[in-house]
């Protein structure tokens, strides 16, 4: 396996870098960032947290806005975040930017002709930390966490891999994407028409039927101008409600959609996450 070294830069006594490599499971060049924190050059193997972006981000909008270095560098973390979705010249795209690259709403698409890149659910959930775990000094404790599109990918993915990780986080995510205009959008073209497949990428679907509980935290914004239409965290807390999930959910008085929101508490979804990395 080859990765080759984009950029580095020293944050808070660890290392900012970026790597491309070839991925197979979406069969093009990827793009990750990752944080190392300082402890991960005296020899210990650090636990992972994946951080899962949003619709138009790359793998350094939340690397550059969230302010998230100096927290795990603290909490002796790294954090690793890929790209949204597959792209480049041969890589099918559409004009709007909440379909085709940029939008990979994690999820394997299965229908042309999205299925010969688009399969970001493998990406992430073997592909990335198969490479990462062998070419970093990290464990295999894994947490995964999000915003918006990126928000439904950590919780979908926590849900279906019970196993992988020991902890969930989201901030503002699509909550019910079966019932909303970003989700309906990109299950359809991803997925097709079939809503079982649907189901199975749907936050409030499975954690409605949930019997593994993988600890989870979500907080919103009361003033995201998203929060009605595209996000229905009520949908997750009713769903929630059935199964006796223990989800830590919090609604935050003004608090918008964007990265502002994001870099105000993320100490908290780190401080959450390195609890039960390393309890
Ligand atoms: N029309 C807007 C919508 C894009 C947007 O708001 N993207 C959010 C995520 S939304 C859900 O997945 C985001 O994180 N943007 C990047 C950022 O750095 O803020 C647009 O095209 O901007």
């Amino acid at each position: 396996m080859t990765i080759e070294n984009v950029s580095v830069n020293k944050s808070f006594a660890g290392w900012q870098k970026q790597y491309s490599h070839f991925a197979k499971t979406v069969n093009c060049n990827m793009r990750f960032a990752i944080y190392l924190p300082p402890q991960a050059s005296s020899g210990q193997k650090v636990p992972v947290l994946y951080w899962l972006s949003g619709l138009t981000c790359t793998d350094e909008n939340f690397m550059q806005k969230s302010a998230a270095q100096r927290i795990a560098a603290e909490l002796g973390m790294a954090i690793v975040a890929p790209d949204t979705s597959p792209r480049g010249e041969g890589v099918a795209d559409d004009e709007s930017y909440d379909l085709g690259q940029g939008a990979g709403f994690y999820v394997n698409a299965n229908q042309s002709p999205w299925d010969r890149h688009y399969h970001m659910y493998d990406y992430v959930v073997h592909e990335l930390p198969e490479l990462i775990e062998s070419m970093f000094p990290v464990s295999d404790k894994r947490a995964i966490a999000g915003h918006s599109m990126g928000g439904h990918g950590a919780l979908t993915i926590g849900m279906l891999n019970p196993e992988r990780y020991c902890s969930m986080s989201a901030f503002s995510p699509i909550s019910n994407p079966m019932t909303c205009p970003w989700g309906q959008k990109a299950f359809t073209a991803y997925l097709g028409k079939d809503k079982a497949t649907w189901r199975n990428h749907d936050a409030s679907e499975l954690m409605r039927e949930a019997k593994q509980f993988v600890p989870a935290k979500v907080d919103q914004g009361a003033a995201d101008n998203f929060l009605l239409e595209q996000l229905k965290p009520d949908a997750l807390l009713a769903a929630a409600n059935v199964s006796g999930y223990p989800l830590e959910y919090q609604l935050h008085d003004g608090y918008d959609h964007s990265y502002y929101f994001i870099s105000s508490f993320i100490e908290q979804h780190l401080c959450f996450h390195a609890t039960h990395l390393n309890g």
